[in-house]
């Protein structure tokens, strides 16, 4: 396809999609999140030549949220191994909430179900490399700007407003702690998974991890492995299992890319190279990221979901 029909459709289906922001919500339990503007919808695409393709409202910016999941779940993997992470945590679904109390409560699972939920998460960010919160941060940033190529920021206001209304992350954090699944204090452990879903972001930065992604921990633009092969195969698994929490089966019926999403309303998505389907676009696979603030009772966006749907089953980009 030509780089102008690529964007014509891209163009068109922002606009067919741009009604599903009035079925969701902004996040209210974030004040910070509650004030942004649930109208917007924007996505770019980048392709396995660096190349980006964008419609709709394009030069926003938005906080990493969930998605910061998938990126701690790998940073970890690849300073200590998969081994040691898949120790601490499990790869299964848990069919509750992402902030849910439950599966700690009633089932006693002796570690988080994944990483994807906040208890799962919490545990990852705890466990990254450094002593101190300030060096797992730093860490941590590093490893999201080493494979986006510039420096980042946190986004202050969003810190300090989950910070003060992190009740549920607080209580999940005294029950791991309780099960020695932290290697920091609760405060500590907190303060370094709010920090990690503060940290902000555009599209283009996303849409290159999710390339990333999709090309097994590998950067065709650079050419460097950024992780290891495994890693990637994980994550990818974790990210249709759970990326899209109890949505994450529809997710996989109707539009079956790996995914994750983040209460801010941003999408990462990673579409693997399809070399028999040389009819449509971007064969070689390449990184998504839509960002669209209205969200559903699961913590995903509306419109977002329904545009990576359009895409999806237009280009066939379903791994399955
Ligand atoms: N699903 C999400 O994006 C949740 C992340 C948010 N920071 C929380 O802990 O509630």
């Amino acid at each position: 396809m030509k780089i102008e029909e690529v964007l014509e459709c891209l163009q068109q289906w922002v606009e067919e999609n741009h009604s599903h922001t009035m079925l969701g919500e902004t996040a209210k339990y974030i004040p910070a999140l509650a004030e942004q503007d649930k109208n917007q919808l924007g996505i770019c695409i980048m392709d396995f030549d660096g190349d980006t393709y964008k419609a709709g409202d394009t030069e926003v910016t938005f906080t990493l949220q969930s998605i910061s999941k998938i990126i701690s779940f790998i940073a970890l993997c690849h300073f200590k191994g998969l081994d040691f992470v898949l120790d601490k945590v499990d790869v299964e679904p848990t069919g509750e909430s992402f902030n849910s109390i439950i599966p700690f409560e009633i089932h006693r699972p002796g570690k988080p179900f994944n990483p994807l939920i906040n208890a799962g998460a919490i545990t990852v960010s705890s466990m990254l490399p450094g002593d101190t919160v300030d060096e797992k941060y730093e860490r941590f940033i590093a490893f999201v700007e080493g494979m986006i190529g510039h420096r980042l920021h946190l986004d202050e206001d969003v810190y300090q407003s989950e910070w003060k209304t992190a009740h549920r992350n607080r209580a999940l954090a005294y029950y791991l702690k309780e099960s020695n699944l932290l290697d920091l204090d609760v405060e500590e452990a907190l303060d370094i998974y709010i920090r990690q879903c503060s940290i902000c972001i555009g599209l283009e930065d996303l849409a290159k991890i999710g390339l990333v992604i999709a090309h097994d921990g590998y950067d065709p633009i650079t050419e460097r492995q950024i992780f290891s092969n495994d890693v990637a195969r994980i994550a990818k698994v974790l990210m249709v299992t759970c990326g899209m929490y109890n949505s994450s089966g529809k997710f996989a019926a109707h539009v079956g890319i790996p995914a994750k999403s983040g209460v801010s309303g941003g999408i990462i998505a990673a579409v693997p190279p399809k070399w028999h389907s040389d009819e449509k676009a971007f064969r070689k696979g390449c990184g998504i990221a839509v960002f669209g603030p209205a969200i559903d009772a699961n913590g995903n966006s509306t419109a977002g979901t329904m545009l990576l749907r359009q895409i999806s089953t237009e280009w066939d980009f379903s791994i399955f």
